[in-house]
């Protein structure tokens, strides 16, 4: 969740006239913090997870699924039971946090307070989750869940999708044909949100999925559903004139990407240079857990030929000109700019000592060659040595699949470094798979100084092919083939003896390394294209041949340095294998899992139309699912007991 002020935001015009003055005093701001806190050493490793859930309503009588909008309700109402709890229990952790979200039906939760790097705080993960979850549903109406789906598979589609129900006419911000102003939480920042990037872009955004095209899909698919004639904004025969392509599900506002749920992770490094190389080492990964998390097939109704989020989300808050665009010369903008402010990062940190002014001036500078989009009029004259809201502005209204957050002024927090590329998972025991995967693996790229480097735009080519239909078992992607300083890789004695025999194991995951020892000039021996080759997500994971342990054989040559009991070891086992056996393809991506609930559902007229009826018992097998109530063993492990066990118990 963004920042999000209190005040009363400028209309756009007014907001470009203040640009200059919030990018200018945002990277003062930022250089404020540099010079405060670039040498500040020693912080110890927290971390954090955040997951959005959108509460669904069920109809049961109407057979419908819906999207209920009671999220200020329902968040005052949590957030009074959080203090009362926190009156009873001293453990801050187990207070959780519920936050808003872009969809009024969204809800996001964090642990209360950050995780340490204690085993026993990885392995609470799960427990945690399901307590911040169980906490929800105990709290919501008896026919509400809280979902965590990617995305909602009717969002727009015609009929009824939001309890209660609104019309489309009257989307004032977005100007959508198909969804209400009312889908958006009514705080300031995102209504300005929404309008600022359609006015800036100066057209509504136009997102095209490729429809899947099955046995009776029309072709070409012209959407029916579409409204082609309407008439009420400026904007509207926008469908009609080209926005909308043949063979493609149209989407025209921002609720449809940031009304989709994630995953994120956080972590405090130990000082500025850890958290670049945490950064650094995170770029390529991003990609590859976007392809094994993948979880939205479907849109607007329909069955997409893609299985994730991304470009979807990329496409609704882009804000580019058409100059910007490049579809037209540039006479009136400054730049061609080849990525949405939703997309993947454009610049890695480099290891090398000169490199952090020079790629760390790159990295601000190009999060700030964006326009800021929510000006609230009371906070534009700022105190820089006491504030980074300006910095903030900017940096938050930058959705890449990392981010390099800054300490804020006068706390304690140290720097840290967010992975935001994942999909929600339906279960918590999955999310908190993952959670732990990504957090043994940070720890591992700063322990063994692993180098995952491969040029940006191989990257960017992963994360376009990450998101195509079942890509997590098709496609290849590149990655690097020597990721070990000197060629040696650690290699895991398959049991619990460490690495390094003569090192005590440690009991705690520490934050602290020793820095790797990089040439000044750091340039590459060979031709930078011997450096990488395509591998399929299993050999990423899993390992190839002799030389590339994959991943897990990282991980577990790290877990091997650590002071973990057999019934950690067990626990810890039992998250890694699931991503090793999504990674083989033995368990299937939530993806594919529910395109196959559509395409045999006995309602399906194999057309790529998914119905009210499908949506609803998809929605109803997916909640018993996560309540241990719905065997799925082509999804998860023949022994997953359900949310309301080890954990669901409402007591913190
Ligand atoms: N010092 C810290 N180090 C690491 N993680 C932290 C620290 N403090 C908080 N976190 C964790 O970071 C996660 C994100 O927290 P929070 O929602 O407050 O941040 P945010 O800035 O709003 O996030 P976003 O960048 O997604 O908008 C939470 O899981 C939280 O527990
Ligand atoms: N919900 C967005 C992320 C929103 C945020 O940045 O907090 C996503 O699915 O990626
Ligand atoms: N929730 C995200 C997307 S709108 C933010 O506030 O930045």
């Amino acid at each position: 969740m963004g920042l999000l002020s209190a005040g009363t935001p400028l209309s756009w015009d007014d907001t470009k006239k203040v640009a200059d003055h919030i990018r200018s005093h945002g990277i003062t701001q930022f250089l404020h913090i540099w010079d405060r806190l670039k040498d500040k050493n020693g912080d110890e490793l927290l971390w954090g997870d955040e997951i959005e859930y959108m509460v669904v309503v069920l109809d049961d009588k109407t057979k419908n699924a819906k999207l209920s909008l009671r999220q200020t309700e329902i968040l005052t109402k949590l957030s009074s039971i959080v203090n009362n709890l926190s009156l009873e229990t001293e453990d801050a952790i187990a207070i959780p946090t519920f936050h808003p979200e872009y969809g009024r039906y969204m809800l996001e939760s964090t642990p209360g307070s950050p995780f340490t790097g204690s085993i026993t705080d990885l392995l609470s993960v799960e427990k945690n989750m399901r307590y911040r979850r169980t906490l929800a549903r105990r709290y919501l109406k008896p026919n509400e869940i809280p979902l965590t789906l990617t995305s909602f598979p009717r969002l727009g589609s015609p009929g009824q999708f939001t309890e209660p129900y609104h019309n489309p006419h009257d989307a004032v911000s977005s100007h959508s044909l198909f969804l209400p102003e009312q889908i958006t939480n009514p705080h300031a920042r995102f209504p300005t949100l929404t309008a600022n990037i359609r006015r800036r872009r100066g057209s509504k955004v136009a997102i095209n999925l490729p429809i899947f095209v099955d046995e009776k899909t029309p072709r070409p698919f012209i959407d029916p559903t579409i409204p082609w004639d309407r008439s009420i904004y400026a904007e509207d025969p926008e469908a009609k004139n080209g926005a909308a392509l043949p063979d493609h599900i149209y989407m025209d506002a921002m609720g449809f990407g940031m009304g989709c749920c994630c995953l994120q992770l956080t972590y405090q490094a130990c000082n500025v240079s850890d958290a670049r190389r945490l950064y650094d080492g995170l770029i390529p990964i991003g990609p590859i857990m976007l392809a094994l998390t993948a979880g939205s097939p479907i849109w607007r109704g329909f069955l997409s030929d893609v299985d994730c989020r991304w470009n979807v989300v990329a496409g609704s808050v882009d804000d580019r000109t058409v100059e910007e665009r490049g579809l037209k010369p540039l006479e009136h903008d400054r730049f061609k700019i080849p990525k949405s402010r939703y997309d993947s990062v454009d610049f890695l940190w480099l290891l090398t000592p000169a490199s952090i002014i020079v790629y760390g001036s790159m990295h601000i500078a190009h999060l700030f060659i964006r326009d800021p989009l929510v000006v609230f009029s009371e906070t534009i004259d700022q105190d820089d040595k006491e504030s980074s809201d300006h910095f903030e502005n900017i940096q938050s209204t930058n959705w890449q699949t990392l981010r390099f957050k800054p300490p804020p002024p006068k706390s304690p927090i140290g720097w840290r470094v967010e992975f935001r590329s994942m999909e929600v998972q339906m279960t918590d025991y999955e999310n908190a798979a993952y959670a732990v995967f990504i957090t043994l693996l940070s720890r591992a790229i700063l322990s063994f100084n692993l180098n995952f480097y491969i040029p940006i735009s191989k990257v960017d080519e992963n994360m376009s092919r990450a998101q195509g239909r079942g890509a997590s078992q098709s496609e290849k992607f590149y990655f690097r083939k020597d990721v070990c300083p000197g060629g040696n890789s650690p290699k895991s004695s398959g049991s619990s003896s460490p690495v390094d025999e003569s090192r005590p194991k440690d009991r705690k995951m520490r934050n602290c390394f020793p820095p790797p020892e990089i040439p000044e000039n750091g340039v590459p021996k060979g031709p930078v294209e011997e450096e990488y080759s395509e591998m399929t997500i299993h050999e990423i994971i899993n390992g190839k041949g002799d030389s590339y342990p994959g991943l897990l054989g990282l991980i577990w040559a790290y877990i091997d340095t650590l002071d973990v009991s057999q019934q950690e070891l067990s626990k810890i086992h039992s998250y890694l294998d699931l991503i090793r056996r999504r990674a083989n393809g033995s368990l299937l991506t939530p993806a594919t899992w529910v395109r196959n609930f559509v395409r045999t559902h006995p309602a399906y007229a194999h057309d790529s139309v998914v119905t009210q009826e499908i949506n609803y018992d998809l929605i109803v097998a997916v909640d018993e699912i996560e309540r241990g109530v719905r065997n799925v063993a082509d999804l998860l492990p023949e022994d997953y007991t359900g949310g309301e066990a080890d954990g669901g118990s409402i007591s913190p």
